[in-house]
């Protein structure tokens, strides 16, 4: 696999886990100029809101709208009605929420569309399980039986069936979740490690490169970057590693 630094920035979301609008402005003014994207998770939403996702879009970011919608399939037809309509370019959903919730997130985003064709359509992503949770946790604390992969690719299927056009996962899955849903089902992979990087609360982990070779099509990564000395600097290092 050989990407141009442009290819290689295209397949990055860092992750804006900030806790108000001025702290994540100064590292997306740190990174100007590389065509990343920029994933605003619940920390940074619930403080600044949808003014702050259209900032970024107003200044050319592709954006990754990270709020993991989990509820009753009218309560989530609705959110996905409402984030259609910031323009995002990607949003999510659990895939826990079963097949009749993430049928009724596409439908949000089909009213929405049908309601305002300048909208553009997002692509709309199912969490399977988190890159936090390991076997141990999955069988004796939530109670779910098999491996992690297997969980993952259960749900990786049930998100194909309802017409999602990918999931979120760990690198180590994104080889079971092609192989089971197809090429062109997408995997967004965070818990991606440089060598020798604090792993924190991540389990399931892979470096960048390891990651680009199983395939993955986006890598979300956050503390690597906003948590370096030189965000810049590390992010460009990420780069050089993937081309
Ligand atoms: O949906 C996500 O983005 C997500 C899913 C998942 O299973 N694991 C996971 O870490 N994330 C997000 O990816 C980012 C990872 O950040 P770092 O661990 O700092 O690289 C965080 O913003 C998480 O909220």
């Amino acid at each position: 696999m050989s990407l141009t630094r442009e290819q290689a920035a295209g397949r990055i979301m860092v992750a804006l886990d900030y806790p108000d609008a001025a702290s994540a402005e100064a590292l997306v003014s740190s990174l100007e100029g590389i065509p990343c994207y920029m994933k605003v998770g619940m920390q940074l939403y619930y403080a600044a809101g949808p003014g702050f996702v259209k900032s970024l879009k107003e200044r050319g970011y592709k954006v990754f709208l990270d709020l993991k919608m989990h509820d009753i399939p009218n309560t989530v037809k609705g959110g996905a009605n409402s984030i259609t309509k910031l323009g995002v370019d990607v949003f999510n959903v659990h895939a826990a929420g079963g097949v009749d919730m993430m049928k009724a997130a596409m439908e949000g985003v089909d009213a929405a569309l049908a309601a305002d064709s300048s909208l553009q359509r997002p692509l709309v992503i199912a969490v399977t399980q988190l890159t936090s949770t390991s076997m141990k946790v999955l069988n004796e604390e939530i109670g779910i039986s098999g491996s992690v992969q297997d969980a993952v690719v259960r749900y990786a299927q049930l998100t194909k069936q309802a017409g999602l056009g990918g999931v979120v996962a760990s690198p180590q899955e994104v080889e079971l979740i092609k192989a089971a849903c197809g090429d062109d089902f997408q995997t967004i992979t965070p818990g991606i490690r440089p060598a020798g990087a604090d792993v924190n609360d991540q389990t399931r982990i892979m470096t960048p490169r390891q990651a680009i070779e199983a395939g993955t099509d986006y890598m979300v990564i956050g503390r690597p970057i906003t948590a370096a000395a030189d965000p810049r600097a590390a992010l460009q290092s990420i780069i050089e590693e993937l081309i």
